[in-house]
């Protein structure tokens, strides 16, 4: 959809800098790398420069490649405070993940560390590495597109259920800033009336 949407959009390249909000730790040769998916099908058709891109470095430990990860954001967001991304772009996996925040899994609870590495992440490929919610609520946009049925139930319950653990999608709320969730009919399906019109 990005691929396809954003070569459409009017910007100035030049001041863009893409991160992962989470990428799987794999060579960049591995059709689950998606550093190299929006190599391949974004930046032919943009202007987006190689030093305006950052990938995840495959060829170190993943907690390396966690730390890396953090001097690379860094780069960007110099000295100690917290990086605010105007826009994350998020997906939401049918079991309410997010990034690579698993249902009960204790990098829920991360906070002192704006990257984190996982190792055994129950949807593989099990090593990646993704931002922490410290940084993720620190954005002023946070955007989530889910579409088809299969995902109506775990929509409703991330939007509208009253859990004590709310599931990770439902954990994105940043604090000085904005969720937004895009849907289609199908993944829409079970909200309440009120919450489909919105
Ligand atoms: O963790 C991964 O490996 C997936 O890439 C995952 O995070 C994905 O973003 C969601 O499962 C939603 O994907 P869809 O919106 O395509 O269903």
């Amino acid at each position: 959809m990005l691929c396809a949407a954003l070569p459409e959009a009017t910007t100035d390249w030049s001041k863009w800098r893409v991160f992962f909000c989470d990428e799987r730790h794999v060579p960049f040769d591995n059709p689950e790398c998606t550093f190299s998916f929006y190599k391949n099908n974004l930046m032919s058709k943009v202007p987006l420069s190689d030093e305006h891109i950052f990938p995840l470095n495959p060829n170190v430990t993943v907690a390396e490649a966690a730390d890396l990860y953090i001097e690379k954001l860094r780069s960007v967001f110099p000295g100690n405070s917290l990086p605010r991304f105007d826009l994350l772009v998020l997906g939401m996996g049918p079991d309410g993940h997010t990034c690579s925040l698993f249902p009960g899994h204790p990098l829920l609870n991360e906070t002192s560390r704006i990257t984190a590495a996982i190792s055994d992440s129950p949807k593989p490929p099990p090593c990646r590495v993704t931002l922490t919610y410290p940084v993720i609520n620190n954005a002023a946009c946070a955007v989530f597109a889910s579409c088809g049925a299969a995902k109506a139930d775990i929509v409703q319950q991330v939007l509208e259920g009253k859990s004590e653990e709310p599931l990770p999608a439902a954990r994105v709320k940043p604090t000085n800033g904005e969720v937004i969730w895009i849907l289609d009919k199908g993944a829409a399906a079970k909200l309440t009336s009120a919450n489909q019109k919105l």
